[in-house]
């Protein structure tokens, strides 16, 4: 099928009932959470409702929080305010182990008299002056508070760290949340939010984008129903019409080697060389992600990096600051193929991971393609370790 015959199949799609259905369902429940991250962001509490509607937690990000966000805490919390930390992050600011089972997501710690913002960071940043005063450990804060209040840091791309206080909301959040001018999200809302928000993609502009390595290229957006980033399809010739399967790479953001020619990764190489290669080949597809620094964002990438040049590899950089090594959701990727109509592809990549990811969401991974560039002196820690410890195959 012509690239433009199937853009026009696939647009229309998109306006059938069930897919303005799902945009308004999705929209209707990504709303909240993006709400709240945002409050996170400008150093605001959010409420997180919990399953059962009678209990909530006041939310507030430990590197943002205002003097006046904590006082807000203390004044409209059940219990005093406490700080919750990954439990990495926890265990080297207490210098031992952490004092929770495997898999917990956070351990509690009292806020030490007098905390200051200042206190707070560098409680909760690594690369912060280590802090003056070991807190205590406080008593467990429900899992599912726990687990909803750091994915909503991590949402909002912060240190996985944030200060939590627990709220009676007498049966009606909504009422307690604006009688204090509290943006409200449910906590499932928010646990859910990376499968929910793959799901509402929708194309939403293209162009063609003649490119140096390759002239007949066009760039497609795809925008979550929350109005987050958006995520591109840059499509190279015409992949529909090959007669083999088409040639994809998953590529993650990365402003500093894709932009900037950082020679901290090979991001860079790999972004230009994958558009050569489809164009060579005639076609395929490059799916560029908003997915800074393997999810983690890009502040929270400079801060991997702060970790790395004092030791840390990039996996364990990663760990330090209370992200996982990867954090990121390949359904996305999976999403744009099937609404591009590619439902079998071979893949550009020497992550295996990225391979088992498209074939759990449903995409056929008809081959692997390597995609290797010569190491150099800054990056070849890098590199060793991805092999090395992200199974990467070179
Ligand atoms: N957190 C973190 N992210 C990094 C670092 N170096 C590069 N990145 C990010 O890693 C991502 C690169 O991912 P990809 O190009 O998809 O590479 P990959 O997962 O190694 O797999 P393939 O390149 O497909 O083999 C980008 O989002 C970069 O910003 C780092 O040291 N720390
Ligand atoms: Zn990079």
């Amino acid at each position: 099928m012509p690239p433009t015959a199937s853009l026009a199949a696939a647009t229309a799609a998109a306006e059938t009932p069930a897919a303005l259905e799902r945009q308004v369902e999705g929209e209707r429940s990504l709303r909240p959470v993006h709400r709240a991250v945002a409050e996170l962001r400008r150093g605001a509490a959010a409420l997180l409702v919990a399953s059962n509607p009678r209990s909530a937690w006041l939310v507030a990000a430990a590197e943002l929080a205002s003097p006046a966000t904590l006082s807000r805490l203390a004044a409209l919390g059940a219990a005093p305010p406490v700080l919750l930390l990954a439990p990495t992050r926890a265990a080297a600011v207490l210098q031992g182990p952490a004092p929770v089972g495997a898999g917990a997501p956070a351990v509690a710690f009292r806020l030490p008299p007098g905390v200051t913002p200042a206190l707070l960071r560098s409680l909760a940043d690594p690369t912060a002056e280590p802090p003056q005063t070991r807190p205590e450990p406080a008593p467990l804060v429900p899992v599912e508070a726990a687990a909803a209040s750091i994915q909503l840091a991590k949402l909002a791309r912060l240190l996985p760290a944030v200060v939590v206080a627990p709220v009676d909301t007498g049966g009606d959040a909504s009422g307690l949340a604006q009688r204090h001018d509290l943006l409200a999200a449910p906590a499932e809302a928010v646990l859910s939010y990376p499968d929910m928000v793959a799901a509402t993609l929708t194309r939403v502009a293209e162009a063609s984008v003649p490119l140096e390595d390759s002239a007949a290229t066009r760039i497609i957006a795809f925008r979550p129903a929350d109005g987050g980033t958006e995520h591109l399809a840059i499509v190279v010739g015409d992949p529909w019409g090959a007669a083999t399967p088409p040639l994809v790479r998953l590529h993650s953001e990365c402003f500093t080697g894709d932009l900037l020619g950082s020679l901290r990764c090979d991001c860079g190489p790999q972004l230009r060389g994958a558009l050569k290669r489809m164009a060579e080949e005639g076609s395929g597809v490059l799916l560029y992600l908003s997915q800074e620094g393997r999810g983690i964002g890009l502040v929270n990438k400079l801060r991997a990096y702060e970790l790395q040049d004092r030791g840390a590899d990039t996996h364990d950089a990663n760990t330090r600051l209370g992200y996982g090594a990867d954090e990121r959701n390949f359904l996305i990727a999976a999403a744009m193929l099937r609404e591009l109509g590619l439902g079998t592809v071979r893949i550009l990549t020497n992550n295996p991971d990225k391979m088992a990811a498209l074939e759990a969401c449903g995409i056929t991974v008809a081959g692997r393609v390597a995609h290797a560039f010569p190491a150099t002196q800054h990056n070849a820690r890098y590199l060793r370790t991805k092999a090395e410890r992200f199974g990467h195959l070179f």
